[in-house]
């Protein structure tokens, strides 16, 4: 009653309801009709899924998953999942059919090597589309028969074994990156923010540089460079290329929020019969990838008939062969990849360079951000970082990866920042497989979509200790750990380890982790090397963290000043010369 005198107290307001016959449909049969359908679906949707009534969660998500779906649209969804999870215990019923899970022991059940629990609809939602027609990738496919046969060929490109002829591709980046630093942000006589009187330059104060932006910018050359074997110009025009980091990000922007209500995403965004009135374009990501083939598959030709003319003595070009056949890039050996297996299909080289751009740029650049933020923050981890650098051997390149990557708190650094801030922001989503299983000790039926974020996982107290919440990379250290305590520290430590999910786990881990890193140990310490770097504004107040899907930061402002000594032991520098 209340509700139909509301209703048509609201029409009053409306022009349409001069027409007499809508006033008194809508309130006495269109909105109570809606309403009851409504109460009937949430009825429906909820009975469907009693088996779950018994684990805890907000009353709301047991009806729907519109709660979740709201947290993704406020940015913070990784606060809201840490706050239930602390509230409500290891698993929390985050949809109707959705269950999160916190425990760090059940890693192993969810992202099993064996077991498959097959990825969930989630990712149907990121799978990229291009000219209308999804465009799987070895990431976003659910099809476990198209992830083997995606995967297998490639995964020994991104081994240990071979990382290390990728070294000089990464290197080559690094001093470009240092380069463009300079030549764009840092003042020759070293006075950097200063005028004459010492006080802050108003001229100057432009060349703050946007640190995180152009640590962004390098994590994008590099892939270009390390896929296609040449940077893709964000460094040399300072500036987001045919606007492919604009475009990933607005891409997750609006698609994390539908990851969580992925049947909405088939009826609207991915529908086929909507999508024959809507301008069909391609993918940027995709696109670009498939020009830089296009370009290769040309070269290639090219220099094949040239050798074939005899125009060389059927010699190829030194450079067009370094360019086109034999170069060591990833594009070459995805194309070598191709070759050798004939059941490939022929999309399979786009997947591949899409799959390079688009998982392995902005989560590297997320990394690299984490890290300076907290070693800008945290002053004395940054000397003892700088101090523990003074143990490089002396190079005037960046330091190799053999080297960077057995200093112990470079290390503690890295994986606290991955710990602290992993780049992904939202629980990595699979399905019950048909057996059931059981998880913290509930039992849950076939078809249950269950994920773990990574964000919840690693504050785990058991774990990472009462301080998990804090950055502290001595947490990865022996500091002071004598005699038996050493066991026990080691225990400690392979458990931390085991619970770290920023990479993924299980089968579908994260096939770049070892590019990442290669880049990672290698440009901080050269980066602190070259430069002394400070927020631009105490306390980086426009420092600002946005979770969708990625948690992307913005605002890591800083200075830049040619660094010419760095810090040592006995409290000394050390001239950049003499290391
Ligand atoms: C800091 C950097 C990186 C982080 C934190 C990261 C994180 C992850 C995570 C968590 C997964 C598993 C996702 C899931 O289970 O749903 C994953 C998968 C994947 N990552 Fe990365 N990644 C990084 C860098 C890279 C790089 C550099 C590349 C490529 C060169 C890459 C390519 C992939 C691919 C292809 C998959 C899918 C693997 C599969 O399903 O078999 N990632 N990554």
């Amino acid at each position: 009653m209340a509700i139909t005198t509301l209703t048509s107290s609201i029409l009053a307001l409306l022009p349409f309801t001069s027409t007499p016959i809508l006033p008194t449909i809508l309130p006495t049969i269109l909105l109570p009709t809606i309403l009851l359908l409504t109460l009937a679906f949430l009825a429906w949707n909820t009975s469907s899924y009693l088996s779950l009534s018994h684990i805890p969660g907000p009353f709301l998500c047991h009806l729907t998953n519109l709660p979740r779906t709201r947290w993704v649209l406020s940015n913070t969804a990784h606060a809201t999942h840490i706050r239930l999870h602390e509230t409500y215990g290891p698993l929390v019923r985050f949809g109707p059919n959705m269950v999160s899970v916190s425990d760090p022991r059940e890693i192993a059940t969810l992202y099993s090597f064996t077991k498959t629990f097959r990825k969930s609809d989630f990712y149907r939602v990121l799978v990229f589309y291009s000219r209308g027609k999804p465009a799987p990738t070895i990431f976003g496919t659910q099809d476990e028969g198209l992830h083997r046969l995606l995967r297998r060929p490639i995964v020994g490109v991104y081994g240990m074994s071979n990382l290390l002829t990728f070294e000089p591709l990464v290197d080559r980046t690094i001093e470009y990156l240092v380069g463009r630093l300079e030549e764009e942000f840092v003042d020759e006589n070293n006075e950097f923010g200063q005028d004459e009187a010492g006080k802050e330059s108003k001229m100057q104060e432009g060349r703050a540089c946007d640190l995180g932006q152009w640590l962004q910018m390098f994590a994008f050359d590099v892939m270009g460079e390390l896929t296609f074997l040449r940077r893709l110009g964000f460094l040399e025009s300072g500036a987001d290329v045919e606007g492919i980091m604009g475009a990933l990000w607005a891409y997750f922007w609006k698609a994390a929020p539908l990851t969580q209500i992925p049947w909405v995403d088939r009826l609207w965004a991915k529908n086929p019969v909507l999508q024959r009135f809507q301008r069909v374009r391609m993918n940027p990501i995709v696109g670009f990838g498939l020009a830089r083939i296009a370009e290769r598959r040309a070269v290639v030709a090219a220099a094949k008939a040239k050798a074939k003319a005899g125009d060389d003595g059927g010699v190829v070009d030194a450079k067009e062969e370094n360019e086109g056949t034999k170069s060591r890039d990833f594009l070459s050996r995805f194309i070598e990849a191709m070759e050798k297996d004939g059941s490939l299909p022929p999309w399979a080289l786009s997947a591949w360079t899409t799959s390079n751009i688009a998982a392995g740029s902005d989560t590297t650049a997320i990394l690299l951000r984490t890290i300076f933020h907290r070693l800008l923050s945290h002053p004395s981890d940054l000397s003892r970082l700088l101090v523990e650098l003074t143990t490089l051997p002396k190079t005037d390149k960046p330091a190799s990866f053999k080297d960077t990557r057995t200093l112990p708190f470079l290390d503690a650094v890295i994986k606290e920042a991955g710990r602290l801030h992993p780049p992904f922001g939202l629980p990595l989503e699979r399905v019950v497989p048909d057996e059931g299983a059981t998880i913290c000790g509930f039992r849950l039926k076939a078809g249950t979509v269950v994920g773990m974020s990574a964000w919840v996982v690693h504050r785990d107290k058991e774990t990472f200790g009462e301080d998990a919440g804090e950055w502290r990379p001595e947490r990865w250290l022996q500091d002071g750990v004598k005699g038996e305590g050493r066991e026990e520290w080691e225990a400690r430590r392979k458990k931390m380890e085991a619970a770290l999910l920023t990479f993924g786990a299980g089968h579908r881990v994260c096939i770049g982790k070892n590019i990442s890193y290669l880049e990672v140990y290698k440009v901080v310490p050269e980066l602190l090397r070259r430069f002394e770097i400070s927020f631009a504004e105490t306390g980086c107040p426009g420092w600002k963290v946005e979770n969708r899907w990625f948690v992307n930061q913005t605002g890591l402002v800083v200075k830049l000043k040619k660094r010419e000594a760095l810090p040592s032991n006995d409290g000394s520098v050390k001239g950049i010369a003499s290391i």
